[in-house]
């Protein structure tokens, strides 16, 4: 089974304005849509379309977090949240004028008692299984939340997937990530310079493979991905044709694609490429990428 944690998901509250975006002043929107997400959740939800089963976990408060979990359950995702006493899952806002602006809430409090039920539902894992860790961890929680998920399920034959930035994804290294997803940004931060070009990409691919992750797949938005998979081979693909509608979840579209591609064939080409047509059909669809635009991207690379 494969098994997706978001820690913090959100509402995604996508704002489309027809003039650039003005500080200082009231701006109207030319109509707006609520997106269930999170990055884990969003795993989750391209992994039913393309009919692999998935359980999301993670933490869910309040009324917004009830709408969430209710909205998931009607599009036939299975659920296992902790639920908070208090506070409501976050109301992420997503500006489209032109360029894509993100206000990212907080989210609520997690006390210690919570993240302890998170880890006891952890606990069913067992060898063959899948962990998806994706997202921010939120400030509530200590900074090695992910490390400290990775140290208690190490031994049990899991292969873990890890898509975060900077140096949540630096930490988690150690513990042998099956699969990581860095952003070329994200990639550069890690290893501390700027990088041009696929040479300094997979260079830097190659470190943090060095530093102990299985798979690296280089995400490079409409420059396409790169993959340095776990035999040293090299993978380079483009993107597909079409117009770019809201990319947000386009990263956690192509990990979803890149693990069914990889788990239905054994073949990394064919992950990446499906992986790729689930990335880019996000990105040219106002939320998640619906199956049918992901076979026909499919099929044009
Ligand atoms: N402008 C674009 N045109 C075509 N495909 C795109 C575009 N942006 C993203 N994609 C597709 O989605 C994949 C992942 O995109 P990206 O590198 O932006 O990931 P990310 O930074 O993790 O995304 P996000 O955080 O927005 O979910 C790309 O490799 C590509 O296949
Ligand atoms: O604040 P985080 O957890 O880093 O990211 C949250 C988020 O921006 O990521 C998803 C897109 O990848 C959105 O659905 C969601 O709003």
């Amino acid at each position: 089974m494969i098994y997706t944690v978001t820690l913090n998901p959100a509402i995604d509250y996508v704002v489309r304005l027809e003039t650039p975006l003005q500080t200082g002043t009231i701006n109207r929107s030319a109509g707006e849509d609520c997106v269930l997400g999170g990055k884990g959740i969003n795993v989750s939800g391209i992994l039913a379309q393309l009919g692999r089963p998935s359980i999301a976990l993670g933490f869910v408060a309040g009324e917004t977090g009830a709408w969430l979990e209710r909205g998931l359950v009607a599009q036939g995702l299975q659920t296992d949240f902790v639920h908070l006493a208090a506070g409501m899952t976050r109301i992420n806002v997503k500006i489209k004028a032109g360029q894509e602006t993100e206000l990212n809430g907080a989210g609520p409090e997690i006390p210690q008692e919570a993240m302890e039920k998170l880890h006891q539902k952890l606990e069913a894992l067992q060898q063959e299984d899948i962990l998806v860790l994706a997202g921010s961890i939120p400030s509530c929680l200590p900074a090695d939340t992910y490390e400290k998920i990775l140290a208690r399920l190490q031994g049990r034959g899991v292969r873990s997937v890890v898509d975060a930035s900077g140096t949540l994804l630096a930490n988690v290294l150690l513990y042998q990530p099956f699969l990581i997803k860095p952003n070329h940004h994200e990639l550069a931060e890690i290893v501390g310079r700027p990088l041009q070009g696929d040479t300094q990409i997979l260079q830097a691919a190659r470190e943090l493979q060095s530093r102990g992750a299985c798979n690296v797949l280089v995400s490079m938005a409409g420059d396409g991905a790169l993959l340095l998979d776990e035999t040293g081979a090299v993978h380079r693909i483009g993107v597909p044709s079409g117009t770019v509608v809201n990319s947000v979840g386009a990263g956690d579209s192509m990990l979803a694609g890149f693990l069914a591609g990889y788990l239905e064939t054994g073949s990394y080409e064919t992950a990446l490429r499906l992986g790729t047509a689930c990335g880019s059909a996000t990105a040219f669809s106002l939320g998640l990428a619906a199956r049918s635009d992901i076979d026909r991207l499919f099929h044009q690379l």
